[in-house]
């Protein structure tokens, strides 16, 4: 048999591939105008198709228009990024401060993606010891939905600087559902062509080569045909 049998098209794996390392997290370049209700299905069916431990499927969306809702999630962030900002002090302090973190009212919709706990019941097949896979799975669904929304030229940016309970409240979660991220989205002027933290001077992509270890935790990878072909693709 063939190994490439099961293989993409070189265009369609291209696609994929510029999908991966052309997505952004965006919240500067966002345009009010509307997403299309069919376009917004097609990126919600695109989440529901991630795997889930145990197929538990823990995800629940939350399509956020309502002004009123989004003022009161902005009012979170607001309050959250003022206690952010004073992890910092001088020059450091004054870059963060210039940053900006969220697009909550400039994006058309607003997308709160849950996680409930409890679905599935007590006993979740690949669950049992490691509670946390139910967020891990979540966490996929966003990044599908990140990707997907980045084929249809849409900006997505994720807004983590919130406190839990009070976004919990604000979306009226019940107590197992867990908010695990609040995302704004819409079309865009521009995808920035790296990250906007790096564009900005924050920090920077790490050399790749440094986090593939050999073997063990700490160990080079040696020098053979994987490292220089990672050395070659560096991006
Ligand atoms: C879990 C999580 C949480 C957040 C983020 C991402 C993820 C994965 N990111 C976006 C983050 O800054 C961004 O992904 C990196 O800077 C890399 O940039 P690109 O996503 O490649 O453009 C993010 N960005 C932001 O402006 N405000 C935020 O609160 C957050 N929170």
């Amino acid at each position: 048999m063939n190994t490439s049998d099961n293989r993409f098209s070189e265009a369609e794996r291209n696609g994929l591939y510029r999908a991966i390392h052309e997505r952004r997290d965006v919240r500067s370049q966002f345009l009010s105008d509307p997403v299309p209700p069919e376009v917004l299905a097609r990126l919600l069916q695109a989440a529901h198709h991630a795997p889930s431990v145990g197929f538990m499927q823990p995800w629940d969306f939350i399509v956020i228009d309502s002004l009123e809702v989004r003022q009161a999630v902005r009012e979170i962030f607001e309050q959250e990024n003022q206690k952010a900002a004073e992890n910092y002090a001088g020059e450091r302090a004054d870059l963060y401060r210039h940053l900006k973190l969220e697009g909550i009212l400039e994006s058309p919709i607003n997308l709160c993606i849950t996680c409930n706990r409890s679905r599935g019941g007590p006993h979740v097949l690949g669950r049992n010891t490691i509670l946390e896979t139910d967020l891990f799975s979540v966490c996929l669904a966003v990044q599908n939905l990140w990707l997907a929304a980045r084929a249809e030229g849409i900006g997505v940016g994720w807004v983590s600087i919130l406190d839990q309970e009070r976004l919990a409240e604000t979306l009226e979660l019940p107590d197992d559902v867990y908010p695990v991220a609040y995302l704004c989205l819409g079309y865009v002027t521009e995808f920035l062509p790296r990250p906007e933290l790096e564009v900005k001077g924050w920090r920077s992509r790490l050399p790749i080569h440094e986090l593939v270890h050999g073997n063990g935790w700490g160990q080079p990878l040696e020098n053979g045909p994987l490292k220089t072909a990672l050395d070659e693709q560096e991006v």
